[in-house]
Formats: structure tokens, C-alpha cells, sequence
């Protein structure tokens, strides 16, 4: 799939005169890759040891100091090689306020210099913003506007400082670039979902203003996505831990009671989220499954349960009922409706703007392949995510504290109020998603055990969330098997 020696290639536009600092940067960043990946948040399959790190292309973006390098590397693991995708600075020496950034010590023509995250310096974001209005491009790397967008350029950068999957660094309060970092073959679903609801006048998305792509093996690929940056937003998750924090500061009141109630902003996000689906329907189609589909999407949920029963200890009590869930499903007597849908819906992927709920990030769950986030499925789904996400947003303020059964029926109330207001929502607008009980169950009980994945690799303080949940809806739901 890739060639074993780094290539070195032009800068895709030309800049400053000065001469290069370092030649050969990927082969010299082996070592210290190794080392560094793993600590950064938007690194993949952090439960396996890094067998190696192989440099695949280096593309000089800018020359002199600093100098800019786009780095695609290969990284060996337990799981297979990823590619991810690294924008890398060089200095001959880093000043303190990039000093978090450092990767390692390389050698270059004229003396020793240092390798450094390249997004965390203004000095440096800037040219990416450059080339996409410049419509800059080499055979491997094109940077464009959408059509009609004219981008403004100069303007200061920052980087967004949330926990997140890839990196995005926000322009001057007006744009907001994502750099994937994992890089799979195929049109990001991010790019292609946001162009798909503009074009049908979506008015639940930032519009997409441009892209870093590429071409691998003859395969396109996505590096990068600008947006239209939301000013003034509260995203999802905040909102609704800060009414969480409401409920449990008055232990008197019930969840309707108290100041922050969430419930009719959990109203208006499930319309929101039918309306994004219409419009997803709309502009890329629907199907019905068929029995081999199903029979394949049942095999999927099993499968990746057994993957994850395989090295997660503490799923392994429920996996009888988990699988008879996913079971329930073959012999439900209504048709299943599939479509594009966002696939990894959360309240951290909502923003609530002054004009109402905006969905970011259609990349589906990171780790799926990319085929298998493409593909058509239920609506349901990324219902099902947003209830989970009511779910963990009850909850997460108890994790670390004494077991304390006024608060843990405080935190159901709660869950439960919002889940209901947001299919309320949903039902106001498109298909009532409580009536496919064993479809909502299963499907909330496959994104429970990715969850339980997730926080074992990523946070473990948080995994008796999803564990929870899991124990919940394995011993609850006999009766919405139909
Ligand atoms: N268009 C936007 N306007 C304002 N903030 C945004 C926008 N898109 C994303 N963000 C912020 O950036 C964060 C990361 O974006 P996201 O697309 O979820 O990245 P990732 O795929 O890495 O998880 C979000 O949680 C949100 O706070
Ligand atoms: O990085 P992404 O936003 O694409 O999604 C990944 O990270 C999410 C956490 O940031 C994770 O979401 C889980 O935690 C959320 C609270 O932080 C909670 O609202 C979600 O319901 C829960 O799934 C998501 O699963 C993961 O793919």
C-alpha cells in the first residue's frame, strides 16, 4: 500500500527564500514518533504497543524559519498499520510557549534543530488557511475553497482546546480548519455530509468553506475541512452538565424543578436532529434493509462485542444478554428505514448558536472503517447516541463519589426526563423512535459497549458510565423485545 522510503517533494507553493533547516525530517522523526503519539489525545488504538513508525511522505509546505512539513507516517500495531497525518514546525530553537509541542532533536545541513507540533504555532497555521484560498496543489495535496468562497487571510490562529478525536484550530474567531488525523482511503463522511446539507439548505450545520485532500495509491483521501467558525455557541455537553449540576446542588427539587431544567432544549435538539435527518435523506437517499442487511448489521453488533469481551474483562457478565438484544432484532415484525446518517451522535457534537442546535463532526465513530461509516443505516442510531449521551451526562458528575441512591435516582430522573423530551422532539418532526423499541435497545446497547471501549482506552476513570448503562439495559427491556 505504501512505498518504504520517505519521499521528499517541492513545496506545494513557494514562499520565503530562506534555506531549509532539515531534509530528511519524517526518517529522522522515527524514533521520537514513537514516543510522542501515543501521549497525544487524537491517537487511535492507545491500548497496543507501537511496533513501528514509518515515514510514508513529507511535503515541505513552507521553507525557512520556522519551516512546515506535512508528514503522513504509518504507524505498526496488534490491530494493522494506520496512517495518520502530522503537520510538523522546525526551529532552531523552540520558544517556550511551543515548548508542550516538542517531538524531538533533528539534524539538519547547517546544525541541530527541533521538531515541533506545527498547530500549536500561530506562526505557522496560518499558511494552511494561505494555501486553501490560493488553491495551491501538487500531484498528492490539494488545497481548495468551495466554490464561491473567497477566504479571508492573515488571520490569528488558535487551537481548539477540547478533548477531540483530531485537531481544529480556529481563525480569528471567523473559520475553524479540522485536520483528520487519522487518514483512511475515501472522502472524509465529515466533507461529504456537510456538502450534502448545504446543498439542500441545511440550516442545522457550519457551512463547509474548503479542504485539504490528497491522493494516496490512486485513492483519494481527506486531510482537512474548513468550516464557517459558530461564535457565541454552548455546546450540548456543557448545557446539560450544567443543569445536571443545578439538580444535584438542590438534592429537594426534581428535575423539572430545578432553575437549569434542560428539558426543552433536549426538545428542540430532537427536532433538530429529525430535521438534519430529512434533509440527509433527501439529499443522499433511503432504503429499506433487507434480510441479509440485517442479518449483517446483527452480525456486526455480535462481532464487535466479542471483539470487545475479548479484552475487556468486566463486559463479559452481560454478554448473554447483549446478544440475545441483537438477536431480538431478526425477528422484529417492522421494516427498518436506512439512510446517511451522522454516526456518532453525542451532546458533545451539538452547538447550541443564538438561532437554535447546529450538528458538527458527520464523521461517524472513529473507529469504524471508513467503508462501514458510509454506509446506509437507521436514523435510529444516532438516536440512540444522543440517549446514551443523556445518559452519561446524568451520571458523570457521580463518578468518584460515595454511592449515594438520592443522587442516582436524581440522575435517572433527569436522564429520563431529557431522553423523553428529546424523542418528544423527534416524533415532531419524523418517526416516533420509541416505537422500534428492540431496534432503540439494540442499537443503545452496541453504542454502550463502544463506549465501554472507548473510556477503557481513553479515560477508565469514566468507564463505570458505560458499564452502568450496560448492566442497566442488559437486565431491564425483556418486555421491548418485539
Ligand atoms: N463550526 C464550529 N464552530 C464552532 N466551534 C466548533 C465548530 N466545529 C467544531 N467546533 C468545536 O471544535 C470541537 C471539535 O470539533 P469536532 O468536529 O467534534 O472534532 P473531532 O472530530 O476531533 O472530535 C467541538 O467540540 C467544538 O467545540
Ligand atoms: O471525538 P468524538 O467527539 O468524535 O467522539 C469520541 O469522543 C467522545 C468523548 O469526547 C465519546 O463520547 C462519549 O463521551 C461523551 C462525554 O464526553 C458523551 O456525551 C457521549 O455520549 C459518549 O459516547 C464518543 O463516544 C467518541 O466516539
Amino acid at each position: 500500500m505504501t512505498s518504504p522510503e520517505p519521499a521528499k517533494k517541492s513545496p506545494a507553493t513557494p514562499s520565503a527564500s530562506s534555506a531549509r533547516l532539515v531534509d530528511d525530517l519524517g526518517a529522522q522523526l522515527v524514533g521520537p514518533l514513537a514516543d510522542w503519539l501515543p501521549a497525544q489525545r487524537w491517537f487511535g488504538s492507545k491500548g497496543q504497543e507501537i511496533a513501528g513508525v514509518r515515514p510514508i511522505r513529507t511535503y515541505t509546505l513552507q521553507d525557512g524559519e520556522p519551516q512546515l512539513e506535512h508528514l503522513l507516517v504509518a504507524v505498526d500495531q496488534a490491530d494493522g498499520e494506520h496512517l495518520y497525518q502530522l503537520l510538523v514546525g522546525v526551529r532552531r530553537s523552540l520558544p517556550e510557549y511551543l515548548e508542550h509541542g516538542r517531538i524531538g532533536t533533528v539534524q539538519g545541513p547547517h546544525g541541530k534543530a527541533v521538531a515541533y507540533d506545527a498547530v500549536l504555532d500561530p506562526d505557522l497555521a496560518g499558511r494552511l488557511v494561505e494555501l486553501i484560498a490560493a488553491g495551491a496543489h501538487t500531484d498528492e495535496l490539494t488545497f481548495a475553497a468551495e466554490p464561491g468562497v473567497e477566504l479571508e487571510t492573515g488571520l490569528s490562529s488558535r487551537p481548539v482546546t477540547t478533548e477531540q478525536s483530531n485537531t481544529s484550530l480556529i481563525f480569528g474567531n471567523l473559520y475553524i480548519l479540522k485536520l483528520f488525523r487519522r487518514i483512511s482511503p475515501g472522502l472524509s463522511a465529515d466533507v461529504e455530509l456537510h456538502r450534502a446539507l448545504r446543498d439542500v439548505g441545511s440550516t442545522h450545520i457550519a457551512n463547509p468553506l474548503g479542504s485539504i485532500s490528497g491522493d494516496l495509491d490512486g485513492k483519494p483521501v481527506t486531510y482537512g475541512m474548513l468550516q464557517d467558525f459558530l461564535d457565541n455557541t454552548a455546546d450540548g455537553w456543557a448545557m446539560a452538565e450544567g443543569s445536571v449540576r443545578d439538580l444535584i446542588g438542590e438534592a429537594d427539587l426534581h428535575a423539572s424543578e430545578v432553575g437549569g431544567d434542560f428539558a426543552s432544549e433536549a426538545y428542540r435538539l430532537g427536532e433538530a436532529v429529525a430535521n438534519v435527518h430529512h434533509d440527509l435523506a433527501l439529499s443522499l437517499g433511503t432504503a429499506q434493509l433487507d434480510r441479509a442487511g440485517l442479518e449483517r448489521t446483527v452480525a456486526t453488533m455480535h462481532r464487535r462485542l466479542d471483539k470487545m469481551v475479548a479484552t475487556i474483562a468486566e463486559l463479559a457478565d452481560y454478554a448473554g444478554p447483549l446478544h440475545s438484544a441483537y438477536d431480538a432484532l431478526l425477528t422484529v415484525g417492522y421494516p427498518i428505514a436506512v439512510q446517511r446518517i451522522h454516526g456518532d451522535l453525542h451532546l458533545g457534537q451539538v452547538l447550541r448558536t443564538l438561532n437554535g442546535w447546529v450538528l458538527i463532526d458527520f464523521e461517524g465513530e472513529p473507529a469504524r472503517p471508513l467503508p462501514e461509516r458510509s454506509a446506509y443505516m437507521s436514523p435510529l442510531q444516532d438516536v440512540a447516541g444522543m440517549l446514551r449521551s443523556f445518559d452519561y451526562a446524568a451520571r458523570h458528575l457521580l463518578v468518584g463519589l460515595a454511592p449515594d441512591p438520592q443522587l442516582d435516582y436524581r440522575a435517572n430522573e433527569w436522564a429520563e426526563r431529557n431522553r423523553g423530551a428529546f424523542c418528544d422532539g423527534y416524533a415532531s418532526v419524523g418517526l416516533d423512535p420509541r416505537e422500534q423499541p428492540a431496534l432503540l435497545r439494540a442499537l443503545e446497547l452496541d453504542k454502550a459497549v463502544y463506549e465501554v471501549a472507548y473510556e477503557h482506552n481513553n479515560r477508565p476513570t469514566w468507564l463505570p458510565i458505560p458499564l452502568g448503562s450496560v448492566a442497566r439495559l442488559a437486565s431491564d427491556g425483556a418486555d421491548s423485545q418485539r
